[in-house]
């Protein structure tokens, strides 16, 4: 049955753009039911490539992708996924409870646990003493908190969240961590792009991609370990010189 199987596999995916270079060249990995897994990478890495290959909104040239069981896309699989783009898609000219009732109406959030549900949301993101405020009128970092709000609005089985933390203060950055945390209790499954470091370090299994291929993976304690560094920057920089180094060997 879907509900039991891993919220998410990718087989082998490779997608080219149709203009150029291959973007994802050999990627695979699997997500497991209450795991947090960090995607990590320089800028033009693949990461959100990935990521919307995974909600089947690019389409992959080879290879398999399934969630909960399924084949993407799926619009019933969609329903279980909160998904943040890493741009915010939100109506501007609506207020954030406004955004956070029309997107919890579209996540089909009972109505009569949709105020609650915005209220818990909007809370863990700061965000619930100026609810009634136009979105033109929020910062950035603002709107990027709305956007988490959103994700996290249908209490999802899956959160799938690109760059959550760009442009959020540490002390909120904590908070929405304890969310994730708490997500992850409740046996929740998600998935992160981030170059935010402390973020690397606080989740359960990283995968580095680099050039369209992973090129390491593990916890953040293994990887340490095996490249005998102190912090996840420097594993990502030796894995880096690794790579160059045979790429000039082949
Ligand atoms: N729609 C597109 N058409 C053509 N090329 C694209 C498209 N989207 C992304 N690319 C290219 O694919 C590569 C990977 O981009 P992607 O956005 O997946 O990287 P990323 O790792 O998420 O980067 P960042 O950390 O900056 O968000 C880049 O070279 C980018 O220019």
């Amino acid at each position: 049955m879907s509900s039991t199987a891993e919220p998410i596999i990718v087989k082998q995916v490779a997608k080219s753009y149709t203009s150029g270079q291959p973007v994802l060249k050999n990627i695979s990995l699997t997500l497991h039911p209450g795991e947090i897994l960090g995607l990590i990478g320089p800028s033009g890495a693949g990461k959100t490539t990935l990521i919307k290959a995974i909600l089947g909104m690019e389409a992959i040239d080879r290879g398999e992708i399934k969630i909960f069981g399924t084949t993407m896309p799926n619009r019933k699989i969609m329903a279980r996924i909160g998904y943040m783009a890493q741009s915010d898609a939100l109506y501007e000219e609506l207020t954030a409870r406004e955004n956070l009732q029309f997107f919890g109406q579209l996540m089909a959030v009972p109505k009569n646990q949709l105020e609650q549900a915005i209220q818990h949301a909007s809370a863990v993101v700061n965000l619930d003493h100026v609810l009634d405020r136009r979105v033109s009128a929020y910062s950035g970092g603002m709107k990027r908190r709305l956007s988490v709000a959103i994700a996290l609005i249908q209490s999802p089985d899956l959160l799938i969240l690109d760059e959550p933390t760009v442009g959020i203060d540490p002390e909120l950055r904590e908070q929405i961590w304890q969310e994730l945390e708490a997500q992850k209790k409740a046996a929740k499954s998600i998935i992160i792009t981030t170059h935010v470091m402390a973020d690397a370090e606080q989740c359960d299994y990283l995968m580095l991609i680099r050039n369209g291929l992973a090129i390491t993976q593990g916890t953040p304690a293994a990887l340490k370990r095996q490249f005998d560094v102190t912090t996840i920057d420097d594993v990502f920089l030796k894995a880096g010189r690794l790579q160059d180094a045979n790429n000039r060997v082949g």
